[in-house]
Formats: C-alpha cells, structure tokens, sequence
C-alpha cells in the first residue's frame, strides 16, 4: 500500500514560509480532502511530492521515496496541477501518447482513458480548441494515465458543468474504493463533502486539522433540531423548562441547539405536543471549515496599536 508521507517540511520563498514543519500522512482506501484558503501552501506542498520543487527542509515522499526517486513515475503517481500545461498545439490523443510512450506505458490505456473520462469524440481535436473543463478531463486523463496507485488532484472540479462535477466525485470514489490514495484540494466545501474521507486543513503553511471529516465537522459545529409543532407556545415552553435553548424562526420552525431528535421527540410526545416536523440539522463542512480558519485568524492576526 502506499502512502504519501509528508516530514517536517518547509518551503521558503525569499523571506515568507509557504509551507511551514508540515507533518501528514495520506492513506490509501480515501479520500483526503486538502482544504485551506488563498495562499494557504497546498499547491506547494503538493509540487514538493511531486519533486516540481526542492524543499528547504524536510521531507515528502510516495511510498517512501522521494517523487526523483520513482521509476516510471506516472506509473505511480497521477496529478494534475494546471490544466494549461498540456501543449495547446496537440490533440489530446497526441498528449496523451507522449506522455504514454516516456513511461513504457501502452497504447491502448490512451483510448481507455479517453473514454472515461469523456473524451473520445473530440480526442483528435487541438488542445488549444478546448474549453477549461476539457482541459480539466485531460488533465485528470493524463493523471489516470499509467493506473497509478496514488493520484494527486488540484482543483480538478474547475471549469467543469454540473454533470462534470457529478462525474469527477463519481471517479474519486471509485479510485478510493479501489484502494488508491487520493489528495484533492478544493475551495468548494459542498463539493469535498460529497467526496472526502479525511481532511488535511492548511493556514499560513501550518497544518491546522488532520481528522476524518465526520469528526472535523462534529467537533466544531453543535448539531441542531429543527422542529414544528401545532402549537408553538406550549413548545416553547416545555423546551425552556427542560433547559433548552430554543429559537423560534417566522415560519413557526423552532431551532434547538445542541439536541438529538430522539430526545425532542420523545420530550414533545411525552408532553402530549404534536409534531408536524422533527428533523436533525447536521452540521456542515463550511460551517466547520469557516469556524476553524475565523478561529485561526483571530488567533494569528496581531491587535493594531491603539492610536495616542
Ligand atoms: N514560485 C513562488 N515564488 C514565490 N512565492 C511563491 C511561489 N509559489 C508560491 N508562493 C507563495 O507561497 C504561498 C503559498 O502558495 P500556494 O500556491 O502553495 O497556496 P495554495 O494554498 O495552493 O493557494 P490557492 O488556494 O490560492 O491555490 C503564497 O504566499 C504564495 O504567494
């Protein structure tokens, strides 16, 4: 099985830090969500496991070696990074034969991957003809490429339409369930969700959350329950007399805050209060991907001076 091993890593640029003593390990059999904001370092760190870059200190290695070290590379690691890398004067199908024929890899893998993901019929076309979103399945088909048991994806939702998006979530999972490791970073939290496993959460070059998304999500925001009943009134009131800290929205819902439907349910039946809606409201990953880096920047953002 193998794994990306990320040690202690830091890369300088000039004076700043874009990755900075950065320790995570990415496991096969996943997803690993790969999530910070602008300038966070993960399209370094990723160019670090993919030896595009040296790093000042530190270590990132696939299944112990470092990226340089790797015979036949794309038979080990499939990434894509820039969609605009391809060369705009090809067609995809004489990019993707290039890259095929560097690593001993054969023929036919070019028309299968063409074919999954979607290009085959405008295959013998120019790059530079494509939409973004093609570019984006080229890239991904290239990644594919050699079957390699670890595929490290940038944004690759960019530029896709909604069916694309279906797609690629489609694909990552399958890749997981195949037992591959996969390192997609993203700034769509919806999209993650629907996708990861783990979560790997970037601030400043530091590592901030390294955790399953389940457990990111439930440790950082409450689960609520929504609630409407026939008479708002009486709820109210049994919610407050039970210690619950209750909302009630202009709809007549009521929001409790950190409750389980079993226990308003059986609260308001017990009571004898009807119930016309009970439903859990989980929290979601922007919820909890919002309250760690505002967390973060409150903690790291230095206090101006006061003015005399
Ligand atoms: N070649 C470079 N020379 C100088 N600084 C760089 C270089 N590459 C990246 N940086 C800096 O390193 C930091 C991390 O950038 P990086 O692109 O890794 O972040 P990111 O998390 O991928 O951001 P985004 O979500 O915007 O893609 C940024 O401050 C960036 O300006």
């Amino acid at each position: 099985m193998t794994s990306i091993d990320v040690q202690d890593l830091t890369k300088e640029y000039g004076t700043g830090r874009a990755v900075d003593r950065l320790t995570f390990q990415v496991l096969p059999g996943r997803v690993t969500g790969f999530l910070g904001p602008n300038g966070a370092g993960k399209s370094t760190t990723m160019r670090l496991v993919l030896g595009l870059d040296r790093p000042t200190s530190g270590t990132a290695t696939v299944g112990g070696r470092p990226y340089a070290a790797l015979h036949e590379p794309l038979r080990q690691v499939g990434a894509l990074l820039d969609a605009r890398a391809a060369h705009g004067s090809r067609t995809a199908r004489a990019h993707l034969r290039a890259l095929a024929a560097s690593n001993r890899i054969p023929d036919r893998r070019v028309d299968e991957v063409l074919e999954e993901t979607g290009l085959a019929s405008v295959a013998r076309r120019r790059v530079k003809t494509y939409s973004l979103g093609m570019r984006q399945r080229l890239g991904i088909a290239a990644a594919l490429l050699g079957d390699p048991p670890v595929v490290l994806l940038d944004e690759p939702s960019n530029g896709l339409d909604p069916e694309g998006i279906i797609w690629i979530r489609e694909l990552l999972r399958r890749l997981a369930r195949e037992g591959r490791t996969v390192l997609v970073s993203s700034h769509l939290m919806n999209e993650t969700a629907s996708f990861a496993d783990q979560l790997v959460v970037l601030g400043r070059g530091r590592l901030l959350a390294d955790l399953p998304m389940r457990e990111f999500i439930d440790a950082r925001v409450q689960p609520r329950v929504r609630v409407r009943t026939s008479d708002g009134a009486v709820l109210g009131a049994l919610l407050a007399r039970h210690g619950y800290e209750a909302a009630e929205a202009e709809d007549g819902r009521w929001t409790v805050r950190h409750a389980r439907v079993a226990d308003i349910g059986r609260l308001a039946s017990d009571a004898g209060v009807s119930i016309l809606e009970l439903a859990a409201e989980e929290g979601t990953l922007e919820q909890a991907y919002l309250d760690l880096t505002a967390a973060e920047a409150e903690f790291t953002t230095p206090t101006q001076p006061q003015e005399a």
